[in-house]
């Protein structure tokens, strides 16, 4: 096939044909309407329980309205890499990061996977970063990998040479075993090499965790000897630096732990991801940044620049705000019992936020511009004002090394990455802008960054995005972007859905609520409307209770509060269940042709 022209666009939009299910909403949607009125016409013949069963129903009409709203116009982004890699483009810089924050409920295995799966990505070496920000000030994690930087230079040409699918080494070792038939003598090797020495990795971190101290405290690990994991001074370590900038090569991998003093607020995740913008700007400042929780690998080593190609080829930034791919777990339960894969809420009501003002941002998988996590607005008309000395150090506090830094940004002048040899000098001024003190007085969390005041501070700080008019897109190419680890379910999944519900409802309480942006006018109405079911979801709980008791109470009273089936309107209810039930089928069908 011959080449597309040079001009060929790098990604399509495309909406998808829903009309049947479209219209299978509007009729359960005047069914619900049917009975909240069929409710209010006889309430007066009934007592307590019909009023219950009205207030329930109408609040599961109104979330209706909103789902109705939010999967109405489903869209799908296709991007087009070798496009992109044909331009023969400068491919922008970008920094990569991963949080962690307990060795014990997150083992380092995992996080060092993490690590050397983006380390290992199809995209130029010397333009990329990775930074590691440990929240537990675990000595193990360091140790762990500064081994697993050992191994990547090994991995990472192994990967390249033979195009790996799957590039992180555990998921690799277990899911691809090699069939003689189709692979060379070298491969099979190569691959029995490489496992040997993954395992001895695996060994060692195995075995250094068993220790009460993964290593002597001395040298590199000194500054771990002596520290609380809530109360230390900051740690920055380059664990390795690609000095030559060999675009081969393996990517810079650098270590923080923050500061932590018992007093201090850290802000969780949202304080760990401004230490990482911050001190990453310090050093290498790279226009996009990536963001992965430890327990979720690359999957598709071509991601990156899959997400350049809506970055980049959108004709107008405004529209791509980030780039979020979904989140998909491995290994999930058979069935997904506890609906952990989230498959409804990514397949489409996902699809359909996609449509609006672009998917919310997930809190992983995401790459995000700099600029627009400095608080930039699409049409910036203030941008000079805000580039003067007096209100750059206001916003971003008081290091003048790290305020130039965000003026390059800013002010969209071309940061390449740092030449060779500087990364170490670099680090000794990125321990001012981690310290837990500076912040204060700044607007890190409010104006820039990722916001505070909220638990899920990932749902809060896209949100500030799209109130300042800006739009997302999604990114979900084949094989899956990103896979994670799932909660196995049971009480796991129970508290984390009780934190995200908490997380949802402070939203409200914040001065980012979306019925507040709405109000300036660059949130957009329905997009408003998809915030204003997502902070609501954990209130959803208290009718659906209700109405579950309702059953039970009645049955105990020997009462009922459905219309009773020698009315006229049994059939309803029978046609509106039906018609549920076969949404539900057609979507699976759908999705799994
Ligand atoms: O004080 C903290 C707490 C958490 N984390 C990291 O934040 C990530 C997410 O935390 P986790 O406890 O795994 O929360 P989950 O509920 O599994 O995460 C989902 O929900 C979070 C809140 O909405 C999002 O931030 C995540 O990206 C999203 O995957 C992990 O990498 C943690 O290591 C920190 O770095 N510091
Ligand atoms: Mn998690």
């Amino acid at each position: 096939m011959a080449n597309p022209p040079l001009s060929a666009p790098l990604y399509d939009r495309i909406s998808r044909r829903n009309n049947i299910p479209r219209a299978i909403e509007l009729i359960i949607l005047f069914l619900l309407f049917s009975l909240l009125l069929y409710r209010l016409l006889s309430l007066k013949d009934h007592g307590f329980t019909w009023v219950l069963a009205l207030l329930c129903e109408s609040w599961f009409t109104f979330t209706w309205v909103l789902v109705i709203s939010t999967k109405w116009n489903q869209v799908e982004y296709m991007t087009y890499p070798k496009r992109l890699l044909q331009r023969k483009l400068e491919l922008p810089p970008v920094d990569m990061f991963v949080t962690t924050a307990d060795p014990v409920l997150e083992p380092p295995i995992l996080t060092v996977n993490t690590v050397l799966s983006l380390l290992a990505v199809d995209y130029p070496a010397d333009k990329l970063a990775c930074y590691v920000s440990d929240d537990g000030a675990s000595p193990l994690t360091f140790y762990s990998l500064v081994e697993a930087s050992k191994f990547a230079k090994i991995w990472v040409p192994f990967c390249k040479k033979y195009n790996v699918q799957i590039r992180a080494p555990f998921r690799f070792f277990s899911v691809e075993s090699i069939s003689p038939q189709d692979v060379s003598l070298e491969f099979q090797q190569e691959w029995k090499k490489m496992k040997g020495e993954y395992e001895k990795l695996s060994q060692k971190i195995e075995d250094a965790s068993r220790r009460s101290q993964p290593c002597e405290l001395t040298g590199d690990f000194a500054d771990f000897s002596n520290i609380q994991r809530k109360n230390h001074p900051t740690i920055i370590k380059v664990i390795w630096e690609n000095k030559e900038a060999v675009a081969n090569g393996v990517p810079h991998v650098i270590y923080i732990s923050r500061e932590k003093r018992p007093k201090q607020p850290h802000h969780f995740k949202a304080g760990a991801m401004n230490i990482l913008t911050r001190v990453s700007g310090m050093i290498t400042n790279a226009p996009f940044m990536l963001n992965l929780d430890c327990d979720m690998y690359v999957n598709n080593p071509q991601i990156v620049v899959h997400a350049m190609c809506l970055l980049l080829g959108v004709s107008n930034e405004r529209d791509c705000a980030f780039v979020q791919s979904p989140q998909i777990f491995y290994d999930g339960l058979k069935d997904d019992p506890f609906g952990n894969q989230m498959v409804v809420l990514y397949e489409y009501v996902g699809h359909g936020i996609v449509g609006i003002q672009g998917p919310l941002y997930g809190g992983t998988g995401c790459f995000h511009r700099r600029k627009v996590i400095y608080g930039l607005s699409p049409d910036d008309n203030e941008i000079t004002r805000k580039l003067s000395n007096e209100a750059l150090l206001k916003t971003f506090g008081r290091s003048m090394e790290f305020t130039k830094s965000a003026a390059k940004i800013l002010s969209g002048m071309k940061t390449s990455s740092t030449g060779p040899n500087n990364i170490s000098s670099c680090t000794e001024t990125a321990y001012q802008v981690a310290g837990c003190d500076y912040e204060y007085g700044s607007s890190w969390g409010r104006e820039v960054g990722w916001m505070y005041g909220s638990t899920t501070e990932d749902v809060l700080t896209g949100l500030t995005i799209h109130g300042r008019g800006w739009k997302s897109t999604f990114c979900s190419p084949n094989p899956p972007a990103f896979l994670g680890c799932a909660p196995p379910g049971g009480p796991a999944t129970m508290i984390q859905q009780k934190r995200w519900a908490t997380g949802l409802l402070e939203i409200l309480f914040t001065p980012k609520n979306p019925f507040i942006l709405i109000l300036n006018g660059k949130l957009q109405f329905r997009q408003c409307l998809v915030y204003t079911w997502v902070v609501l979801w954990g209130l959803q709980s208290i009718p659906e209770l209700c109405y579950a008791a309702l059953s039970a109470y009645c049955l105990i009273t020997d009462s009922h509060f459905m219309p009773k089936v020698r009315t006229n309107h049994h059939h309803l209810i029978l046609l509106s269940c039906g018609l549920k039930i076969f949404e539900e089928v057609l979507f699976d069908y759908c999705k799994r042709s």
